[in-house]
């Protein structure tokens, strides 16, 4: 049995698959796979583990309806078609629970970050413009005590919010489709309607999978329902946030500042004004770049790919065929 692995990945999920007598190729080279080029690999395989968004929509479901396992190196599986996956009785995995940690911290670090613009400041050094102690120039906010909207309260959503009660005691609601009584019991969250989460948030931040009714979810009438001191986070996905609304409501200070791991499109141009903004810090979409989490997700994709392969229920499984 032969795998086509899309990327390099860590090596737990390598010998785990060497274990289980499985032959793999890794595509080595540091560039995107056309979706013509990815047909043609996993013609000549038996399964695939898919890193990096890939498409696996129709088209290529049934191009290569042979396959046994799709396995996901993420938790995300926008990228999938799954209803097309269920029909054509091909298994899709994913890596739940193993990020939550490491993509929490990533939404900590940008809610920091823009608090004390702290990307800004980093330039300003290395531009030489370092000057002198002025006592009302540099002024960031705090976060103790300030209110965390959390729009998507899943296992990130949760991780996020536990480090900011934590850390900063701050006071935590929520916007899902279903109430989380976990979240409520353990964390103290309080369940709001999407506008009361947009009006009451000072730091609002984006944890929900990307759907047809989370994309562009966040526009310029979301934004102009926040505070104009509030703090816009996405680690979630670039497609839920329109980018020039974005720009927009920061230029016109109808928000105060924006932490993006994710944008729309990625990578983002090296042009793009919102790089330049002092109040705005952004990260090349590196949620879950810990040893640790992608050491675990590498491990749990090399499982559902043996649990595939032996025409067995994945052990973390997104349809059920
Ligand atoms: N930046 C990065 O590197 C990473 C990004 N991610 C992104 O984070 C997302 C969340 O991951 P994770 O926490 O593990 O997922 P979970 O499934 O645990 O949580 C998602 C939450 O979103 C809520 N939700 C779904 N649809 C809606 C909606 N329409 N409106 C409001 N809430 C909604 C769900 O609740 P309910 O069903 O009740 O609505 C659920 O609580 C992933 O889908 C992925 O896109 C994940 C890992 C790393
Ligand atoms: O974006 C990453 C994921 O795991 O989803």
């Amino acid at each position: 049995m032969k795998v086509f692995i899309t990327r390099i990945i860590p090596e737990s999920g390598l010998e785990l698959l060497r274990s289980a007598g499985i032959t793999y190729t890794e595509h080595r080279e540091k560039r995107n796979l056309s979706p013509e080029e990815l047909i043609a690999a996993c013609k000549m395989h038996d399964a695939l583990l898919s890193v990096g968004g890939n498409k696996i929509d129709a088209a290529f479901l049934e191009a290569c309806s042979h396959l046994k396992v799709v396995a996901l190196m993420a938790v995300g599986y926008d990228n999938v078609d799954v209803a097309a996956a269920t029909a054509l009785k091909i298994p899709i995995g994913n890596t739940p629970g193993v990020l939550s940690n490491a993509t929490a911290d990533t939404a900590f670090l940008l809610m920091l970050a823009t608090a004390r613009k702290a990307f800004h400041m980093h330039k300003v050094i290395g531009k030489g413009e370092w000057g002198f102690f002025e006592p009302t120039a540099n002024l960031g906010m705090e976060l103790n005590g300030k209110t965390l909207g959390v729009f998507g309260m899943g296992k990130i959503g949760m991780a996020l919010a536990k480090k900011c009660r934590g850390a900063f005691d701050m006071p935590v609601i929520y916007h899902n489709r279903s109430r989380n009584e976990e979240a409520e019991r353990l964390l103290g969250a309080r369940y709001v309607s999407f506008e009361e989460l947009l009006k009451n948030s000072d730091v609002l931040s984006l944890h929900a999978a990307l759907t047809p009714e989370t994309a562009g979810k966040f526009d310029a009438e979301a934004f102009s329902q926040m505070k104009p001191s509030a703090i816009f986070i996405n680690t979630a996905r670039g497609a839920m946030h329109n980018e020039l609304h974005l720009l927009d409501a920061l230029q016109r200070q109808t928000i105060w500042g924006a932490g993006l791991d994710v944008t729309n499109p990625e990578p983002m141009n090296k042009n793009n004004p919102l790089l330049n903004m002092p109040n705005v810090a952004v990260l090349p979409h590196i949620g879950s770049a810990t040893v640790e989490a992608r050491s675990g997700m590498a491990r749990m994709a090399a499982e559902n790919i043996i649990a595939g392969l032996k025409g067995a229920p994945l052990p973390y499984a997104v349809n059920n065929p």
